[in-house]
């Protein structure tokens, strides 16, 4: 038996195979497969470029899958019309079809009882207990993501803008901004914010980093941004357990970069959830793992074989991680 996992997103899509001994065979990457985001054409022809090559060599039979997939949950009948591309495109059956958040959260704490939050570009929290499990936010730059990158980039730019129009007083963080993006005057701002030429949800979220990089200078608007998108996550957090109900200690997994790579983000997150007894941890696997832990979890769940099988994933991961 070989077990697959792919993790999918918006920017790109990574699978594993592993045969039974737990050999990592192959891996691959290729392009994004949000099907909303990036229609049914792309998303199809980067399952090809993804696993042809490797598929076409076994049989179909003995492979268990796990697709970890962006827009999962979002669309009706979105399980029936994936698991049908999938079949026409790679002549398999997927075993298992999530949401990418569900792949992230089986890798954050092998698939126990638990809570994962993904902060990147956008965010979203899912969370486990039993057969209990639970969403919370994740609905979309326009409307949603408190918490994101794009969280932060919107609300440092909005700020500058205040700043800009006079409704708020000038501060540094104006000026340091216009020096990080090369910018003259608002003209510029504008033109940075509506260029045509690039995406605006990444182009927006793009300035995270130069918020985390101002904040760490010390300016207080920055600071405040980042200690208020630390709360909106540990909101996503409190929300869940309302529903999960999972008794303390509670493990917090989290994954995308702002929580891995913005300190003050991760340690705010941290405290905050601290009064309420939940334990926040990195991950003990990458999603694309949980992705291959949740193929074999579902063809054999219990016994020394599942802890051999952990073990062997742990070591990858161990090992992916010093390179
Ligand atoms: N130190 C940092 N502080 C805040 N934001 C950061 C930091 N480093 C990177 N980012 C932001 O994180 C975003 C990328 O997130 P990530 O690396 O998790 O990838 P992603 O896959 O694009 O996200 P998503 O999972 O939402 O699709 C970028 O918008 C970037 O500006």
């Amino acid at each position: 038996m070989y077990f697959l996992g792919v993790d999918g997103g918006g920017t790109k899509t990574i699978a594993y195979l592993l045969d039974e001994e737990s050999n990592l065979i192959f891996k691959n990457t290729s392009g994004p497969t949000n099907i909303l985001e990036n229609g049914e054409e792309v998303f199809r022809k980067n399952l090809r470029e993804l696993l042809y090559p490797v598929l076409k060599n076994i049989n179909p039979k003995d492979i268990k899958s796990c697709f970890g997939l962006p827009a999962v949950g979002e669309f009706r009948e979105d399980i029936k019309i994936l698991r049908k591309i999938i079949k026409e495109e790679l002549n398999i059956e997927a075993d298992t079809i999530v949401n990418d958040v569900v792949i992230g959260w089986a890798g954050g704490n092998l698939a126990r009882d638990g809570i994962h939050v993904v902060a990147g570009t956008g965010t979203i929290t899912y969370g486990r207990k039993g057969n209990k499990d639970i969403r919370v936010s994740g609905w979309g730059s326009i409307i949603g993501d408190e918490g994101s990158a794009y969280y932060i980039g919107y609300r440092t730019l909005n700020e500058v803008s205040r700043e800009l129009d006079g409704r708020k007083r000038r501060t540094d963080l104006t000026k340091l901004i216009f020096k990080k993006l090369n910018l003259r005057d608002h003209l510029d701002f504008i033109e940075f914010i509506y260029d045509p030429q690039k995406d605006r949800r990444s182009n927006i979220a793009s300035v995270a980093k130069i918020t985390y990089e101002i904040a760490k200078i010390g300016d207080k608007k920055a600071l405040k941004i980042l200690k208020e998108s630390a709360k909106e996550l540990a909101l996503t957090v409190t929300t869940a357990n309302k529903f999960l109900k999972i008794e303390k200690p509670i493990t917090v997994t989290y994954s995308g970069s702002v929580l891995e790579k913005n300190e003050i983000v991760r340690e705010e997150f941290i405290k905050l959830l601290a009064k309420g007894g939940y334990e926040v941890k990195p991950p003990k696997l990458s999603p694309v793992l949980g992705a291959v832990l949740l193929a074999f979890l579902n063809y054999e769940n219990n016994g020394q074989k599942r802890e051999d099988f952990i073990n062997k994933l742990l070591k990858i991961y161990k090992e992916e991680e010093k390179q």
